[in-house]
This record gives C-alpha cells, sequence and structure tokens, in this order.
C-alpha cells in the first residue's frame, strides 16, 4: 500500500509560512504583499477557485481583490484592466484565471501581463527564463508538485521522471523544474507510442493529461512516487444519484490501482490542488520582494 501525500497538510503549513513572510515584509519595507485576481464570466468553478484564492490570500495577510467582469466584457477592456494593474504600486501579482471566453485571445491577455507580476507564471519571458535556468516566476500546479516530491523523496537526482501531458501550465514547466533537480525527464502525451510502457519506467510520475483514471495500477512501476495533477468530473458512483446528475472529482490515474503498486501518491481531491494556491501566495511574496529589490529569502 502507497503513502498518502497529505496535500492540504502540506499546503496548510505553506500558508502558515506565507502568512509569516508576509507579516515579516510589512515589518522591514512597509509594504503589504498585494494579489490581484481577475475572472471573466460566471463558470460556477472557476468561481470557486478565485473565491478561494481571495479568501486564502486575505487569511494570510496579502492584500486581495478580485476583479469580477462580465462575460461580455471586451479583449480591450481586459487589457485595460491588465494596464492599470500593471501600474498600480499596490499590486504585486496578477492572475487572470483561465479559461477566457472564446471571444478574446488568451495568449494576448497573458503577454500583457508585466512579466514582473505575472503570479501563475505563464508569460513567454517566464517561460523562457525557468527554461534557461534564470529566475523566474514558475507555475504554481508543477511548483506545487515539485515541493511535494522534495518533501516525499531524500534526493530527485538522477530518478527517471516520466510527465504525462505537454501542457504550458502543467507539463511542460514540470519537466523544466524536474531537469533542474537533476531528474532524468520524459515528456509522453497523447501520441506517445506505448504509453503504458513509458509510465512503467518511471520512480516518478506525474499525470497531467486531464483524462479521468486513464493512468492504471499496472502502468506504475513498484514503489514509484505518483503525482496526480488531474481534476475530473465524472458521474456519481450512485447509480440513483448520478441520474440526478451528481458528480465526484477524480484524477488522472485511476487511484484504487495505483495505491496497491506506488511507494507514494497523491489523492484527488486533497492532493495538488490545494497546493497550487499555496504557491500563489509564495509567488506573490517572491514577486514582491524582487519589485521591491529585495532577496526573497530576506522574508523567511
Ligand atoms: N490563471 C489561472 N491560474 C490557475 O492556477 C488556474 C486557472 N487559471 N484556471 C483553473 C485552474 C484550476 N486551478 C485549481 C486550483 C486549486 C484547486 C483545488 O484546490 N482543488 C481542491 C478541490 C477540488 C474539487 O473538489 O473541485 C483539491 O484538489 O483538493 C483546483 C484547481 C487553478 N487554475
Amino acid at each position: 500500500m502507497a503513502r498518502i501525500i497529505d496535500g492540504k497538510a502540506h499546503a496548510a503549513a505553506l500558508r502558515e509560512e506565507a502568512g509569516r513572510r508576509a507579516r515579516r515584509m510589512l515589518e522591514l519595507t512597509g509594504v503589504q504583499p498585494g494579489l490581484s485576481v481577475v475572472i471573466v464570466g460566471d463558470d460556477p468553478a472557476s468561481r470557486l477557485y478565485v473565491k478561494n484564492k481571495g479568501e486564502q490570500a486575505a487569511a494570510a495577510g496579502f492584500r486581495s481583490e478580485t476583479h469580477t467582469l462580465p462575460e461580455t466584457i471586451s479583449q480591450d477592456e481586459l487589457l485595460d484592466l491588465v494596464a492599470r494593474l500593471n501600474l498600480d504600486p499596490a499590486v504585486h501579482g496578477i492572475l487572470v484565471q483561465l479559461p477566457l471566453p472564446a471571444h478574446m485571445d488568451a495568449q494576448a491577455v497573458l503577454a500583457a501581463i508585466d512579466p514582473a507580476k505575472d503570479v501563475d507564471g505563464f508569460h513567454v519571458i517566464n517561460a523562457g527564463r525557468l527554461a534557461v535556468g534564470l529566475p523566474a516566476l514558475v507555475p504554481c500546479t508543477p511548483l506545487g508538485c515539485l515541493r511535494l516530491l522534495k518533501a516525499e523523496l531524500d534526493q530527485l537526482k538522477g530518478l527517471e521522471a516520466v510527465v504525462v501531458g505537454r501542457s504550458n501550465i502543467v507539463g511542460k514547466p514540470m519537466a523544466q523544474l524536474l531537469l533542474q533537480a537533476d531528474c532524468t525527464v520524459t515528456i509522453a502525451h497523447s501520441r506517445t507510442r506505448d504509453l503504458p510502457q513509458v509510465c512503467r519506467r518511471a520512480d516518478i510520475l506525474v499525470a497531467a493529461v486531464g483524462r479521468a483514471e486513464m493512468i492504471r495500477g499496472d502502468w506504475i512501476k513498484p514503489g514509484a512516487t505518483v503525482i496526480d495533477v488531474g481534476i475530473n468530473r465524472v458521474p456519481s458512483r450512485d447509480p440513483a444519484k448520478a441520474a440526478e446528475g451528481k458528480t465526484r472529482v477524480v484524477g488522472d490515474v485511476a487511484f484504487d490501482e495505483a495505491v496497491e503498486v506506488a511507494g507514494a501518491i497523491t489523492p484527488v481531491p486533497g492532493g495538488v490542488g490545494p497546493m497550487t494556491i499555496a504557491c500563489l501566495l509564495d509567488n506573490t511574496l517572491t514577486a514582491a520582494a524582487r519589485i521591491l529589490e529585495r532577496d526573497p529569502a530576506e522574508f523567511a
């Protein structure tokens, strides 16, 4: 039976630390780190994530604001807001919740965010800085995964890591971080030949494909550390509830099978998800410190 990695507990500890560091920053510089979250439209799941981000930032002693814009707003109006936030000295981190409505060009909006305030790490400047090993703001989800891996394993050096999924948001930056940690990294995806066999090589398996329970128990090397990034809504187990449209959340890994084989595994929910928000606070501190031309480590 695998150890179950408690993402909620790790995230709570990281949020506490972020709170301490925010207070320290205020003491030493008189500046309170500020996070501004922008959401367009009223997708209920997106609204809930944004609400959690805002509440957790405020609870950790950050200045937190949320801009909720109607679905019908034009891209230019959104770009105007981003431009104002770029100039606002009280705002150190800007997050524009994705996905954006279909009439907008998400890449153009992300490109308009000041890279110094890009706490999602989605701007090409930050992606490029990460790729060449310069200080960068790194996407929160892979950062959270790396933290869990470092807490779980004595050493990452020399391990075989397989990342399933090649998105700009998770797969690619995850691979960069693992490479930086001296893993041997494979990025697998939907066109990979014999995906199960590739996964069986992995000492570290990161699943970020967005397909419910796709990765089966017999794809996992005995003793491997499995990080499940997937958040998929599927019909409730109880057929009566499923008929009423009730859903449950599962990962990209078939947990019940994988837990029998892996050495350690993150659950869904309660694994990577909570770490993503905690890392957002960490990134906001990093951004604020760098904007103040201070070393983020000063506020420890
Ligand atoms: N610009 C931008 N940045 C993001 O970081 C971003 C985004 N857009 N769009 C949507 C996704 C999704 N995301 C999650 C964050 C936390 C949980 C989380 O805390 N999940 C809990 C609850 C899961 C549930 O029950 O739904 C868990 O896994 O335990 C999930 C998903 C951030 N995203």
